[in-house]
């Protein structure tokens, strides 16, 4: 963890989740006090953004949705505009999700513009950025990395922002990168991040379980992490809190 800024852990729940499974969670993880040292925040589906919302705050768990779009309201089917999941209660949104990038096609150019209306509606992106594995073994993550903060270029210089550095390979798939991959690319987004006049926390993300988050979150440029699978059992949850508690005393 460098400088003041406080570790986040963040829970992705993807598309997992009923409202009595979130009732379970809220239950099994409400008995725990709030660290003072670590941020907690949610994410999971849009269906339980509003059911979840009152209970995340009484619990001191900031709330944050999975996508958003980038229109204010209007003809969209389907879509959820960043003034809903305010109403909501959100302060986070997660952009550009790996997921989303490969199996919707999402692009840089809709992640601006979703970071756009994130920011004018007072929301908090965590942007996902990470190369596939194909991309690491041809030397060219760097290259990726920069290509995908890129979408960061003339963004307003104190807009709200967490980046989550999430190598594909290593998304649900148990592998995690190694301590020396987290240190020497989280060095090359937080020198990228700076380059384009951000000083922003940095994630880590993909596989984090409550056996490997002590040492992920001890690499250096490690502000946090983003956990998915894990984050489904309100007790593996907490393992990871406890894990960047200790790591932050
Ligand atoms: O958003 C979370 C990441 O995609 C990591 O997911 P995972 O912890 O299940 O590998």
């Amino acid at each position: 963890m460098t400088g003041s800024k406080r570790c986040l852990i963040a829970g992705n729940w993807k598309m997992n989740g009923l409202l009595q499974e979130a009732r379970d969670f809220i239950a099994a993880f409400g008995s725990n006090p709030a660290p003072e040292s670590v941020e907690i925040a949610l994410m999971p589906p849009f269906t339980l953004l509003h059911p979840m919302s009152a209970q995340l705050a009484e619990m001191q768990i900031e709330l944050g949705a999975q996508n958003v779009y980038y229109e204010d309201k209007g003809a969209f089917t389907g879509s959820i505009c960043p003034l809903m999941l305010r109403d909501a209660g959100c302060h986070y949104v997660i952009l550009g999700h790996s997921e989303r990038r490969s199996i919707i096609g999402e692009s840089n150019a809709q992640i601006r513009s979703k970071l756009n209306a994130s920011w004018l509606h007072g929301l908090e992106p965590i942007l996902c950025i990470g190369e596939t594995l194909e991309q690491r073994e041809r030397g060219i993550t760097n290259m990726v990395l920069a290509e995908q903060l890129a979408v960061l270029k003339g963004a307003p210089k104190n807009a709200p922002l967490t980046i989550a550095y999430e190598p594909v390979w290593a998304i649900g798939t148990g592998v995690t990168a190694t301590k020396e991959q987290v240190t020497e690319t989280h060095a090359f987004v937080h020198e990228e991040l700076t380059r384009l006049g951000h000083d922003c926390r940095v994630l880590y993300g993909g596989s984090v379980n409550p056996g490997n988050a002590e040492e992920l979150l001890s690499c250096p440029g490690v502000e946090g992490a983003l956990v998915g699978g894990a984050s489904l059992k309100a007790d593996s949850f907490m393992q990871i809190v406890k894990a960047a508690i200790n790591v932050a005393s």
